[in-house]
């Protein structure tokens, strides 16, 4: 290191003007195109990263003596350019740029160790951008390239059980994050078919079959030698068969990966040892030694790569795994840039439907021959490219934990974190689920944590990942002994040992069930929103939902900041939520265990009102799909409580009985769709009208004139019904499924000649 160390170099934030400001520009471009990735610009310290001077011929200088002028030459400019970098208000510290590159290449080989020794040190994302700085040093400086390069290797040796040489070695692959990228690689293939499938971010696997027989199994390991699994890989639930219709050496290569629902169940069921995330779960079930642990964590083998000797099988890859009897990775034929942009596009989009993890989509050659024929790099095949997404799981610090109490009385620890961008948005809070949970992830304030948002909505804490980096300074995190809102004692409750307040009259749990009325979900009361409910109900005004029903626009002229417009807006705002009806209103009154879905049935299952579901009794309840003897007791037992509430919400107008919307469909007589499934895609609109019409509405009319509605096209779909601008990947699988196409259009006059519409 040269000048001034970077620990020392003042973070300042100047804004110059004029000339300097145009410099300050200029050099912030140069030094982000050195391959130093700066985070954000404007307010963290930069690495200038110099290159010495090339070294003078040999037959000019001794070697020693060329290298010395280099070195004097480089911390020359080093001193110049952190004279300007001064001057320009940009604070920088001056890097070697062999130095740099030998610091990040034993960072890289440390931290692959340790991940595939299953304990990594920092998030994926965090590893990726120290292998991309790698990458951009030694593009811009090749001659520095350290030897073993690590981004010339593929994983690591990591054996436990017993090492196998591959027959072929088993790569990385090439990642791309730009469309340019994409056409690049249909360019380098011009007139071949590509397929795009999903990035599964599991763990690579390798298994042969010999005349048959399922021989072995073997992971990836540095590419050359991979560890023999066989014995565990027979304990996977899914996807590798013991025998196979085939001759010779088949050899199947695919993913071994935790499906999401599976993660999320095994973690329910043991919340005392929780997975950190389905990857981790899948990589360390491999590398244990017992097959009864594999067979409880039930992964999934899913293929997208095949060689066959003799070659026997079809060249198209999906239909040759298909025909094997294999689960292939979901793949898609696209016949140029243009249409692989798309699926890329789709897949991200989706991706949070999906149950499993992925952390990009594959374009590879469709055609294993064309695939073959294109040959290697050092460390991935020409014939495929990856495209990376934006990572789902990032570390950031815990600043602090917040007691939150929910409207059911619940207290649940919430996370406050250091700001993090993670599955496309900035995360701050994120939720810890409860004190066991805190407990088993041994996590603390002050500590590095895994922020995990996949597939769920809401962020949480997936663990520490490195505890070994601790200061010291971490603290425990202590659990309130009473509630935070009106400090009465707590109890705990289930294996879990949650938290609850139990006063009904808790100020914090009321304000969070009238918000919880309020919300789109339940009453949908838009205009008065969480902050005024709040002042509300500390100036007594409001305590039960009833109560937004007494209020009148005087009342809230009265307080200081609601002026006439807004005080008639909030009042037709609550006017309009008179029209609640049962299922909207049960989900008002959280009621626990009672979910969305629970009001959905009890409606479907014909109760006409709130007060016909208090009065059931269990054995009406539990006879309703999904409805179990503790949801029928706390429906009974809340309903019970509320009595007086309903009554007070019916004497005040608002409807408590079952809407239309909210019941089966009678179908039509005639129906034109009786005994068909439908799947609707793309923009739909009333051609009479010309109006756009939200597709569940279509559906429901659809659904009036007989048809059963799924969400995704598959074997047992009747029809595809399309709009406007309907994406390509539905049309493809409708195709290969044999499914009928039909324009909206015609399902419109349908409608009409029924009468549904
Ligand atoms: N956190 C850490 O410290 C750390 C350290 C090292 C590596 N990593 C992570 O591991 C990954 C690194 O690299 P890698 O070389 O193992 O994988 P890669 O990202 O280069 O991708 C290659 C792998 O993708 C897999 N794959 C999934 N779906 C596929 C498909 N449809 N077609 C073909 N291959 C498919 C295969 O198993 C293949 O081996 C990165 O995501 C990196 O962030 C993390
Ligand atoms: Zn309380």
């Amino acid at each position: 290191m040269f000048f001034p160390d970077p620990a020392q170099a003042p973070a300042e934030r100047l804004a110059p003007q004029g000339f300097r400001a145009l410099f300050r520009h200029w050099l912030l471009i140069a030094i982000r195109r050195r391959g130093v990735v700066p985070l954000e610009l404007e307010n963290v310290r930069h690495t200038v990263i110099l290159t010495p001077a090339r070294p003078p011929r040999p037959h000019l200088r001794s070697r020693r003596n060329s290298r010395r002028v280099a070195a004097v030459r480089a911390e020359r400019r080093a001193g110049v350019v952190s004279v300007l970098c001064r001057w320009a208000g940009v604070a920088c510290c001056a890097v070697d740029a062999g130095e740099r590159i030998q610091e990040l290449a034993d960072q890289v080989v440390a931290l692959r160790d340790a991940y595939y020794r299953g304990s990594p040190k920092v998030a994926d994302a965090e590893y990726d951008g120290v292998e991309d700085e790698l990458r951009g040093l030694i593009e811009a400086n090749p001659e520095l390239a350290p030897d073993p390069n690590p981004l010339e290797q593929v994983g690591s040796p990591v054996v436990l059980h017993a090492p196998v040489r591959h027959s072929r070695p088993m790569l990385s692959l090439e990642k791309a994050t730009k469309s340019e990228q994409v056409v690049a690689f249909f360019d380098r293939f011009p007139g071949q078919s590509v397929v795009v499938m999903p990035k599964l971010d599991g763990l690579s696997l390798a298994v042969v079959y010999e005349d048959g027989r399922l021989a072995r199994a073997v992971t990836r390991g540095d590419g050359t030698t991979g560890d023999d699994v066989t014995p565990l890989v027979r304990a996977l639930t899914g996807g590798i068969p013991e025998r196979l219709d085939a001759p010779g050496r088949v050899e199947v290569r695919g993913e071994v990966v935790m499906l999401r629902s599976t993660f999320a169940a095994y973690n329910a069921a043991h919340p005392d040892k929780p997975l950190i995330n389905p990857r981790n779960a899948a990589a360390g079930t491999l590398r244990a030694k017992d097959p009864a642990t594999v067979a409880e964590r039930r992964l999934q083998f899913l293929a997208f790569d095949l060689h066959t000797d003799p070659d026997s099988a079809e060249s198209d890859l999906d239909g040759a795994l298909r025909t094997l009897g294999f689960t292939a990775a979901d793949m898609r034929h696209c016949d140029g840039a243009e249409a692989a942009q798309e699926v890329i596009s789709e897949i991200e989009r989706r991706r949070n439907d999906l149950d499993y993890d992925l952390d990009g989509a594959v374009l590879r050659l469709a055609d294993r021959d064309a695939y073959a024929a294109a040959g290697t790099r050092s460390s991935s095949p020409r014939g495929a490219l990856a495209f990376k997404f934006a990572a789902e799981e990032k570390t950031t610090v815990l600043s602090d934990v917040v007691w939150d109490v929910g409207k059911t009385g619940k207290i649940a620890p919430v996370a406050w974190l250091e700001p993090v961008f993670v599955g496309g948005t900035t995360v701050t809070r994120a939720t810890l689920a409860n004190q066991e949970v805190i407990r088993a992830r041994g996590i603390r304030i002050g500590d590095t944590v895994l922020v995990r948002r996949a597939g769920d909505v809401i962020p949480f804490v997936a663990g520490v990942l490195d505890a070994a980096k601790r200061t010291g300074a971490e603290t425990e995190i202590v659990p309130p002994a009473t509630c935070p809102s009106c400090a009465q004692p707590l109890t705990e409750q289930g294996n879990s040992r949650e938290l609850f307040c139990t006063n009904v009259s808790c100020p914090a749990q009321t304000v969070r069930r009238l918000i919880h009325w309020a919300s789109r979900a339940a009453a949908d009361i838009d205009a008065v929103g969480g902050v005024w409910i709040e002042r509300l109900a500390e100036a007594g005004i409001l305590e039960h939902p009833s109560d937004f029903y007494r209020l009148d626009r005087e009342r809230l002229l009265e307080f200081d900041r609601i002026g006439e417009v807004s005080a008639t807006r909030m009042i037709d705002s609550i006017d309009a939520s008179r029209g609640v009806g049962l299922r909207r209103a049960l989900i008002g009154l959280a009621i626990p265990m009672a979910s969305d879905g629970t009001a959905a049935r009890l409606c479907r299952a014909g109760f006409g009102s709130l007060e016909e579901v208090a009065d059931a009794g269990e054995e009406a309840l539990v006879a309703v799909e999904d409805i179990g003897p503790k949801v029928a007791a706390s429906l009974i037992e809340h309903l019970t409580r509320l009595r007086p509430e309903l009554e007070r919400l019916r004497e005040r107008g608002v409807s408590l009985d079952v809407r239309e919307e909210d019941l089966p469909p009678v179908v039509a007589a005639g129906a034109p769709l009786a005994g068909k499934t439908v799947v609707v895609t793309g923009a739909i609109s009333d051609p009479r009208s010309g109006e756009k019409v939200p597709r569940p509405t279509f559906q429901r009319l659809c659904e009036k004139a007989g048809a059963t509605i799924a969400s995704s096209v598959s074997a047992s779909t009747d029809l595809l019904v399309t709009g406007a601008d309907v994406g390509a990947s539905k049309l493809t699988k409708a195709e290969k499924h044999g499914v009928e196409v039909v324009d909206q259009g015609e399902i419109w006059q349908q409608l009409i000649d029924a009468n549904v519409v």
